[in-house]
């Protein structure tokens, strides 16, 4: 379903409340470590300006479970945003109450200032209709450009489009569209990457992957379980015993499909889950009883590698092995290059996949990065995330 985006409503002079996700990583002295998520909401928060909106920025930051939290205050955010924007970009110190009322008076058209951290309220996470109406009493309009807090049903995030029109922010918009194009009417071969540690964190991903793709490549940890279920020892690898069952049912399913379904022939093998840990390159009928299995091996890499070149859209999620130690790092590289390589639409469902694309240098060569981890896993689930769903329709 289409969804209606500032481009369909008219914004010049009114108060408009942008929920954004500016839940960036930060360093130990609270700087901020990777600003993508702040500007990636600047084309919705430029256009409102240069519209003439006053536009109230709301986010929430970490979990600060209810409670205020100096650690958790959104000032160095407010800094980073009017030094993107070039222009001062007021903060307050709650994002509800008198002095959050008095600052959004006091704004001008063209002029942006930014709440307090909306989790510092317990009510947030709640769904509180009082706390939303709060919220929703600041503004005349509603956009969700939160597309990463998007699968939580939260007071600013869902809630207060029960009071105020609700339309989509501009990333909001590409996340959906690229992610939603992909899912319902993909360009062919359509081939998905599905890595990372377990398979339980991912089975609501590959069950429906499997009524979409035409190859669906698995790697990491979580391939362990499926090769598992393909009769294979282990050794000390991470397996999940109880998933075993399940991974029999899913490459099932994906054979009744006529599904190619992708696993590993060759693997890394550690002595040791470390970076320093002897290794070696075996094939997945040869993992010595004490070893593990730490990442895809060569042969795979290569296979894995050529799918995806030749595919015309590819959606990647999850690493092929422990892509943080650098002797284990080359399978999740050698996607992320092939990704590159490849001139279909490529897209990276957020999460620990982003840094690896980042790491190799190759992130501008992809169609779509999403900003959302979570909410991109739950997206690839087929899910309706509640900040999507109370938006209008076009
Ligand atoms: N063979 C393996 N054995 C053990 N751990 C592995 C293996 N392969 C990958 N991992 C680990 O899996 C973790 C990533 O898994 P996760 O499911 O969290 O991925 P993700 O979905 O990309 O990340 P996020 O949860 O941040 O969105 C990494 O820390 C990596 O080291
Ligand atoms: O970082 C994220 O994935 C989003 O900002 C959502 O954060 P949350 O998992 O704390 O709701």
């Amino acid at each position: 379903m289409e969804k209606k985006t500032i481009r369909d409503v008219d914004v010049k002079g009114k108060r408009v409340l942008v929920r954004v996700d500016f839940n960036v990583p930060t360093d130990e002295n609270r700087q901020i470590t990777d600003d993508t998520r702040i500007r990636a909401a600047l084309p919705t928060i430029k256009y409102l300006l240069e519209q003439g909106a006053k536009v109230i920025l709301a986010s929430h930051f970490g979990r600060p479970k209810g409670q205020v939290n100096e650690k958790y205050r959104l000032d160095q955010v407010a800094k980073r945003l009017s030094e993107l924007l070039g222009q001062e970009v007021a903060k307050t110190s709650d994002c509800v109450g008198p002095e959050a009322e008095a600052a959004v008076a006091a704004l001008a058209p063209g002029q942006a200032l930014l709440l307090e951290n909306v989790r510092f309220h317990a009510e947030e996470e709640k769904n509180d209709p009082e706390f939303a109406k709060k919220l929703a009493a600041l503004a005349d309009l509603f956009v969700n450009d939160a597309f990463g807090a998007a699968h939580r049903a939260h007071a600013s995030t869902a809630g207060v489009a029960q009071y105020l029109p609700a339309v989509a922010g501009f990333l909001m918009e590409k996340e959906i569209s690229i992610m939603g194009k992909a899912l319902a009417n993909p360009e062919r071969p359509f081939v998905a990457i599905i890595g990372g540690a377990k398979v339980s964190d991912k089975i609501g991903v590959i069950q429906n992957l499997l009524t979409k793709v035409d190859t669906l490549i698995i790697g990491g940890g979580m391939a362990n379980t499926f090769l598992k279920a393909q009769g294979y020892e282990l050794g000390k690898s991470l397996v999940e015993e109880d998933k075993v069952q399940l991974a029999k049912e899913l490459l099932a399913t994906a054979q009744q499909r006529g599904i190619e379904l992708l696993l590993p022939r060759d693997v890394v093998v550690a002595a040791a889950f470390a970076p320093d840990a002897e290794h070696k390159t075996v094939a997945v009928g040869e993992i010595p009883a004490d070893w593990q299995a730490l990442d895809i091996g060569p042969a795979t890499a290569e296979k894995y590698a050529g799918v995806i070149r030749q595919a015309k859209t590819v959606v990647w999620n999850g690493p092929m092995g422990v892509f943080e130690m650098d002797a284990f790092a080359r399978g999740t590289e050698a996607v992320a290059k092939a990704m590159a390589e490849c001139p279909g639409t490529t897209i990276i469902g957020g999460g620990d996949s982003v840094a690896a694309v980042e790491k190799v240098g190759v992130a501008e060569k992809m169609t779509h990065i999403s900003t959302g981890g979570g909410a991109s896993l739950e997206f690839l689930e087929g899910k309706t995330l509640p900040g999507v769903a109370v938006l209008q329709d076009k």
